[in-house]
Parts: C-alpha cells; sequence; structure tokens
C-alpha cells in the first residue's frame, strides 16, 4: 500500500509495483532518464514508485535535488543485493555506504589523496604525464600511417584515465599490454549498460537470484565482480608483503599503516577488506565517468570542427604547438575549460546520480518519505533543464563564458551535491581538460570519409555512453 502522503506517481501493482508503466515508458523513449523526466512531468519533481521490493522516489530538479542532498536525513544509502553483492555482501567502500563508519572513512580518503596523493608528485603532474602518453600513443599509430588513422575514439581513454588515479593509490601504471586490466575495463563497461543506477532485476526481485540467475543478470554481476577483486588484491597483497613502516609510497601504504594502527579496536572501520572495497569503487567511479565525459566531448568535437578550431586557436596563442601543457595553464585557456565542463554536462545529462536514502521517516517538499525510500537523483533533469540552459541538446562552451572567463552555474551538478559530492571532483575535471587540451594541441580529429557523423543517442546504462565511433585521426594541418 502507498503510505499516506507519498509522492504522486504510478499505480502500484501488486508484487510489480509500478515497474509495469515504467519498463513501457523506457521502451518507448528508450532511456530511463527520458522515462523519469515524463513522470515528473506528469506528477512534479517527486515521483514515488515501488519497483518490487524497492520503494522508490524520483528526485528532479534544481530546488528538489539541493535540498534533499543536502539534509542529514536522506544520507544513507540504498541497501539491497545489487549494492551489498559487489562488496563481499558487506556494506563497504564509500559510493555506497553511510553512517558514521562512511564519515570516518571519507574523511580519511579525502585527506590522504589531498596531502599524500596528490601532494608526493602534484595532480598536474599526474594528469600531464598520462595526456602525454595517449597523445604519443597517437603518435606511434602516425608515425607508421603519417596520412591519417582510423580509430575507435569512444574507449580511447580508459587506460590513462585510471593510471592517473592508480599511480597515487597503488603506484602502478598500466599499459594496453595488461590484458587483464582491458579486457576488466571491457568487462564492467559492458555490465554498466546493463544494470541502471535505480536498481538491477535482481535486487527488486531478490527472489531472482535464486529462480533465475542468468536471466536475472546475477551470475554476471557476481562472477565480474569476483574478477576485479582478486586483479585488485593482488596489488594490496603486494603492498603488505613490501610494506616499509618508514617509507610511505602511495595511499595503499597509508592505508595499511591505518590497519596496523587500529589492529585490535573492535570499532576501527579500517580493514583489508574496505581497502579492497575503496579500491573498487575508485576503479569504478573514477575511471569510467571520466573516460565516458570524454567519449562525448570527443563525439561532439567530431560534429562540431568549429569548436575543435576554436580551442587549437585558443592553445596556439597561449602555449603554441610545442611546449607540453600544463594544469596550470588552464586559467589562460577558457575556452577549452568550457569545452570540458561541456563534456561532462553531456555525460552526467544522461546519467543519474548514486542514489540516497532516507533514514528516517521525514517530509521533503511537502511529501512525506517514509524511512528506507531509495532516493533516485535524476541529474539529467538539472543538467538538461531547458529553462536553465535554453538549449541544453547543444554542444555550446560559451554557456560557460562570461567577458571571457568561465562561469560555472549553481545548476551544474554533474558532482552531485552535499556531503556524499564526488570526492573526485578536482581529477575528473583536471584529466578531461588535460586530455582534450593535449590531443587537440597535436592532432585534428574528424568523422572518417564515407562514415556518418557520430550519433547522438546514446547507449543507456548505470552510467551513459556514446554509441562505438570511429574518428580519423591526423597531424594537425
Ligand atoms: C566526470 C567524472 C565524474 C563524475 C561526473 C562524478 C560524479 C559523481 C556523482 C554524481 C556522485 C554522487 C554524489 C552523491 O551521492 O550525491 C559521485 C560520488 C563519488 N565519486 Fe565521482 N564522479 C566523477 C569522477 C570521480 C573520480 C575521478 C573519482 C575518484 C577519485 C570519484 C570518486 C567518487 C566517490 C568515492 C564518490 C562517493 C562519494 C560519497 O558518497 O561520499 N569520482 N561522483
Amino acid at each position: 500500500r502507498k503510505p499516506r502522503g507519498f509522492p504522486p506517481g504510478p499505480d502500484w501493482l501488486p508484487i510489480l509495483g509500478s515497474a509495469r508503466e515504467l519498463t513501457q515508458l523506457r521502451k518507448e523513449t528508450g532511456y530511463l532518464y527520458v522515462a523519469c523526466d515524463q513522470l515528473a512531468k506528469k506528477y512534479g519533481p517527486l515521483v514515488g514508485l515501488r519497483v518490487g521490493k524497492d520503494r522508490q522516489v524520483i528526485v528532479s530538479g534544481y530546488e528538489a535535488i539541493k535540498e534533499m542532498s543536502s539534509r542529514d536525513e536522506f544520507d544513507g544509502k540504498p541497501r539491497g543485493p545489487l549494492y551489498e553483492t559487489r562488496t563481499f555482501n558487506m556494506r563497504r567502500g564509500l559510493l555506497l555506504t553511510d553512517s558514521d563508519f562512511w564519515v570516518e572513512q571519507r574523511r580519511f580518503v579525502l585527506r590522504q589523496l589531498r596531502e599524500f596523493g596528490f601532494g608526493r608528485r602534484t595532480m598536474g603532474a599526474l594528469v600531464q604525464d598520462e595526456a602525454g602518453e595517449l597523445a604519443r600513443s597517437f603518435d606511434v599509430m602516425l608515425q607508421k600511417k603519417p596520412e591519417g588513422v582510423i580509430r575507435p575514439m569512444h574507449d580511447a581513454f580508459g587506460l590513462y584515465v585510471l593510471n592517473t588515479l592508480w599511480t597515487m593509490l597503488a603506484s602502478v601504471r598500466y599499459t594496453p599490454e595488461d590484458t587483464e586490466l582491458v579486457t576488466l575495463q571491457a568487462l564492467l563497461n559492458d555490465m554498466f549498460t546493463r544494470l541502471d543506477m535505480a536498481g538491477a532485476l535482481f535486487s527488486q526481485f531478490p527472489l531472482l537470484q535464486y529462480v533465475a540467475p542468468d536471466f536475472s543478470g546475477y551470475t554476471e554481476f557476481v562472477t565480474i565482480h569476483q574478477r576485479l577483486w582478486k586483479f585488485l588484491r593482488v596489488e594490496i597483497d603486494r603492498h603488505i608483503e613490501t610494506y616499509d613502516p618508514n617509507e610511505m609510497r602511495d595511499f595503499m601504504d597509508v592505508y595499511i599503516k591505518s590497519i596496523k594502527e587500529t589492529a585490535g579496536d573492535p570499532k576501527s572501520s579500517f580493514s583489508e577488506l574496505q581497502l579492497l572495497a575503496i579500491c573498487m569503487d575508485m576503479f569504478m567511479a573514477g575511471s569510467e565517468t571520466t573516460s565516458k565525459s570524454l567519449g562525448f566531448g570527443f563525439l561532439y568535437l567530431l560534429r562540431h570542427p568549429e569548436v575543435q578550431q576554436r580551442v587549437q586557436a585558443e592553445i596556439d596563442a597561449v602555449v603554441g604547438r610545442e611546449r607540453p601543457l600544463e594544469l596550470s595553464d588552464r586559467p589562460n585557456l577558457p575556452y577549452t575549460d568550457a569545452v570540458a565542463l561541456e563534456s561532462i554536462r553531456m555525460f552526467m545529462g544522461r546519467t543519474f546520480g548514486v542514489p540516497h536514502r532516507a533514514v528516517k521517516d521525514t517530509y521533503l517538499m511537502g511529501h512525506f518519505i517514509p524511512k528506507e525510500t531509495m532516493m533516485v537523483v535524476n541529474i539529467p533533469s538539472v543538467l538538461m533543464d531547458k529553462s536553465v540552459w535554453g538549449d541544453p541538446e547543444n554542444f555550446r562552451p560559451d554557456r560557460f563564458l562570461k567577458n571571457g572567463k568561465v562561469v560555472i552555474p549553481d545548476e551544474y551538478l554533474p558532482f552531485g551535491y552535499g556531503k556524499h559530492r564526488c570526492l573526485g571532483e578536482t581529477l575528473a575535471r583536471s584529466n578531461v581538460f588535460m586530455f582534450t587540451a593535449a590531443l587537440l594541441q597535436k592532432f585534428d580529429f574528424r568523422v572518417p570519409p564515407g562514415e556518418a557523423p557520430p550519433s547522438t543517442q546514446c547507449v543507456d546504462g548505470v552510467t551513459a555512453a556514446t554509441v562505438p565511433y570511429n574518428a580519423l585521426v591526423t597531424y594537425r594541418a
């Protein structure tokens, strides 16, 4: 039964809840975010749903998202198989944890990434190195074929983006020859297209884990995660074996130090499993999102050669073509920075935030929200809001420029809002900027002859992806 005062929404049927109407709308519109947008137009900024066992509220629009994200009553993260199977059937990591456990762990990770991880070699140097490595890999291809190379662009960035994070976490750099890593990234990307942020069949209808594990996606979900745990565990074990208390090499060492210091304290939130879960969260939240933003960005750069030329003209005037770009050039390259912001908007304009959970009975915008309700954060409703952006569907970096300076509107919320706000924002923005700038400084990207411009229709999933597309890469004219 719908609780009294619960936000309006589609009818709740026995067992299925509102799943049928939502699935139908999703089929008709092609995307969960468009289906949710239509529900929001019909019912308002809060739409109440029941999907299987989950009671959900879709939160849309700037005001509703800002209020929900800034109130402690909504600081919880969802419970259930989808969110816990990935971390050994426990609530571990940062993305999907809450309460004092999350507060302590988040604080620790943030401090270490700032003071230790970012500090030892500055973040700027890390990001520059990896953007340079990617540019070099293009160079190697072009030296063999100077007239131009056609290469898939949607997945060009994953490895190099992950390296910026992994160097800080574990002093590790991967190369395209690390086949297990490349396979894992591909498997995860693939799995992400078959799930969505608001849940999976096997978490909404938990019985399916037992009666239809393959059909409900449960088997695949568990198998891929077990493979990822094994992969990450090797690095953690290597750190434990070579640990030297007098030499902190990276985040993993500092974390292991904390495990040792708090050993014996039954209340300690530090453990090897939690370190593994943090690495997994970083692996997923840290590289996927940034590389997909770049994937969207380059898709639009192919569709808009004039934007590409403007970025190149700006870089030529400020940095030139020879000196390697540095992160410290960013304030002098406002148009390029605006292209990075717009790339992230195009990605998160099709992707939901990480869901929250009401930790007690409460009210939001006049509606009753019972404890344990999952709050689905409809970020596209803000980033694609016509009343905010005018022409949100268009790739128009100028929207972030005023009198030649970057101005970011309050409604720019791709990293969420409040205490759970993304802790990788600085790194993510730096990466999207540096990778875009470093490639455009040296190369032109065009639609390959005979191919249509890449489609702006995306692939739905936990996070949105572009459809696979190629670019003709040449040295700059
Ligand atoms: C363009 C890239 C990125 C986007 C759009 C993005 C977006 C988000 C969003 C929307 C949230 C949820 C906030 C909420 O629950 O209200 C989040 C959380 C998080 N992100 Fe990111 N993110 C990006 C890159 C990164 C990177 C590079 C890292 C790694 C350093 C990272 C680590 C995290 C973590 C650990 C959380 C959980 C924070 C918490 O609940 O305390 N993200 N991100």
